[in-house]
């Protein structure tokens, strides 16, 4: 049994006034789900958000780490300093870093292991662009990103994978509920082939999902939960996402 698991991404949002705000409703509104939640804002508020989730159920993650553990890196954040602050996620191989940062399979490959051994739960994000899809490539790109991500290393512990299309973030485009299965399902296939446990692991769609369209992916079979953009900067409508997945 996979228990549900939504994560809000905020990227580039927020400060110290608005993070306060939201997850204090968020804590003030979170009764013991059954969904596990998570919330990943900016590096310089992470331990503000530790500090304001404590004794919550919710938990905090990053949005990146560096591939080393520490050294002379201008600034980059280490796994373990994210550790050290607190959190238990890090996502990994979102397409903004991707396409704005250059990130290759191999260097996001490099980060999922200095996660796993700062003790960090990585959410690998994968996905296909618009055009990929049009080509009929999009099976195809998800599957070289799942193998050059976790081919050395099928056996992180606490892995997600998030599939989020290109196409579909911030459009306010949905992938379908049928779409999302599908590739989830396929995604699930590629996980084992590649010697992953598969079936415990929760998969997330990510891609517009709001209060009124995540009942309908969350009713798919291989769908366990998603990865939150946009809606998860507002404290009703991430609440009322978790509330569908529960
Ligand atoms: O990129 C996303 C989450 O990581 C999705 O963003 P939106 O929910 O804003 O489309």
């Amino acid at each position: 049994m996979r228990q549900p698991l939504i994560v809000g991404n905020w990227k580039m949002h927020g400060s110290r006034e608005s993070v306060a705000e939201l997850l204090t409703s968020l804590v003030t509104g979170s009764t013991g789900e059954s969904a596990d939640v998570a919330v990943c804002p900016t590096y310089v508020h992470l331990a503000q958000a530790v500090s304001l989730c404590a004794n919550s159920p919710i938990a905090v993650g990053a949005q990146d780490c560096s591939h080393l553990a520490t050294g002379a890196r201008t600034g980059e954040v280490a796994a373990p300093m994210i550790a050290d602050v607190g959190c238990e996620w890090v996502i990994l191989g979102h397409s903004e870093r991707r396409a704005y940062h250059g990130e290759s399979d191999e260097a996001i490959a490099a980060k999922l292991t200095a996660a796993a051994e700062a003790g960090l739960k990585p959410i690998l994000c994968v996905g296909e662009t618009r055009e990929e899809r049009e080509a009929d490539k999009a099976e195809d790109v998800v599957a070289l990103q799942l193998s050059g991500a976790l081919r050395s290393q099928p056996d992180l512990k606490g892995l997600v994978v998030a599939y989020e299309p290109v196409w579909a973030i911030g459009t306010g485009l949905t992938a379908s509920p049928e779409q999302a299965q599908a590739m989830h399902a396929f995604i699930r296939d590629e996980l084992a082939a590649l010697g992953v446990d598969a079936v415990n692991t929760r998969l997330l769609y990510g891609g517009s999902v709001k209060a009124g369209n995540a009942a309908e992916l969350f009713a798919q079979p291989d769908i366990d939960g998603a990865l939150v953009g946009g809606a998860a900067l507002v404290a009703a409508e991430f609440q009322a996402i978790v509330d569908a997945a529960t």
